[in-house]
């Protein structure tokens, strides 16, 4: 295996490269602003996007991201910064609405194979919370796995894991300790050489204390000395880690702040969805109308009545942020031809003037 290939570079991103004759493969390892660092076969150099690709560019999605592989004009860093010309197909994204725009998103980072979906076993326990996050694994493309951190300090983990299993349909489930070591064995038989992870979840649930787990075992035990009780240690400003036995881990301000705004419904709650091919109408909203499956199911038992309550809230948040978006649209291009009108309004006057000269 080569330098490339243990943090990703697969046979099809190979196949990808081969195409740019003159270039060199490389992924992105951490991003500020338009500045890029990429990790090339010989090591961690600088990046930009060069003119005509930023050119090209309309779409903010389609700019590199953390995670992403892209071609690059140099394979060092002696000649200075590199420029990065062209950007190789995603397997995976994340990604959530860049600032400031109506529809535009932004990617948090790109081609993660598994997503940690870390929850703690104490108040954090909320597996309403652990929907959402599952919605937007799923429309990821990633993996999701869920992870349950701090298990030593949960009294009933029998009764959570069957909490979590009845809305975490065929997902791993993990319970995991950084105080006994529990699980850790099984997170990583997850991670290896050529793949990719990330961990999202609330602040506070243990995202930096796992990660720094994985990443190094000293690095866990300079945490136990520590004062401050942050639990912080990450001197690094590099947001793909690479992992000594193989593999990256990716952790981006991005990938922590994510909230709900794409999600693929249908991946979560194929229950419901399962249930509702049955009702009646095929419009059915599940409320008062005859012959509702989904409320069928929810009278005889097989469906918790939470569950169609959080489908219904996510429903109503998705609709909700196409509603902005669709706004947001709208105000600009009034903005565009009212300022338009005024525009040509100038330029009326202005001819006028110029005949009557
Ligand atoms: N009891 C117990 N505490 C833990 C465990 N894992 C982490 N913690 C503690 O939980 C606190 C928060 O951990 P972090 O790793 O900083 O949490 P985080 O998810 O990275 O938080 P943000 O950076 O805010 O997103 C720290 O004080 C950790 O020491 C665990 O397995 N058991
Ligand atoms: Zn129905």
């Amino acid at each position: 295996m080569n330098n490339l290939e243990k943090i990703g570079f697969t046979e099809s991103l190979k196949q990808e490269a081969l195409q740019y004759e003159h270039l060199f493969a490389a992924r992105i390892s951490s991003q500020h602003k338009d500045l890029y660092k990429v990790i090339s076969e010989h090591g961690e150099l600088q990046a930009k996007v060069s003119g005509k690709m930023s050119f090209h560019t309309l779409d903010t999605a389609d700019y590199p991201a953390v995670g992403d592989w892209v071609m690059i004009d140099r394979n060092s860093g002696e000649h200075g910064t590199a420029i990065i010309h062209h950007l190789l197909t995603r397997k995976s994204k994340f990604e959530r609405k860049a600032a400031g725009t109506a529809n535009n998103r932004q990617i948090v980072a790109a081609n993660i194979d598994t997503v940690f979906i870390c929850m703690a076993l104490n108040n954090d326990f909320n597996l309403r919370r652990l929907e959402r996050y599952l919605a937007i694994a799923w429309d990821s493309s990633a993996i999701p796995v869920v992870v349950l951190t701090k298990a030593d300090l949960c009294e009933d983990l029998e009764r959570r894991l069957a909490e979590v299993s009845a809305v975490a349909f065929g997902v791993d489930v993990i319970p995991v300790s950084l105080l006994t070591d529990e699980g850790i064995t099984e997170i990583k038989s997850l991670i290896g050489e050529g793949k990719t992870a990330a961990c999202i979840g609330s602040s506070g649930v243990g995202k930096s204390t796992l990660i720094n787990r994985i990443i190094s075992q000293e690095l866990l035990q300079t945490s136990g000395i520590r004062s401050d009780g942050k639990g912080r240690h990450t001197t690094t400003h590099r947001q793909l880690l690479e992992i000594p036995e193989g593999g990256v881990i990716i952790d981006t301000p991005g990938m922590r702040e994510l909230q709900i705004e794409s999600a693929d419904l249908s991946s979560s709650f194929t229950d419901i969805e399962e249930y509702a091919e049955n009702c009646r109408f095929s419009d059915c909203k599940h409320e008062s109308e005859p012959r509702c499956a989904v409320k069928e199911a929810i009278a005889n038992g097989q469906l918790a009545p939470e569950r169609l309550q959080s489908y219904r809230k996510l429903q109503r948040e998705l609709a909700y942020q196409d509603l902005k978006a669709e706004q947001r649209e709208k105000e600009k291009i009034n903005n565009m031809f009212g300022s338009m009108s005024a525009l040509k309004q100038i330029s009326r006057e202005n001819k006028r003037k110029n005949v009557r000269r």
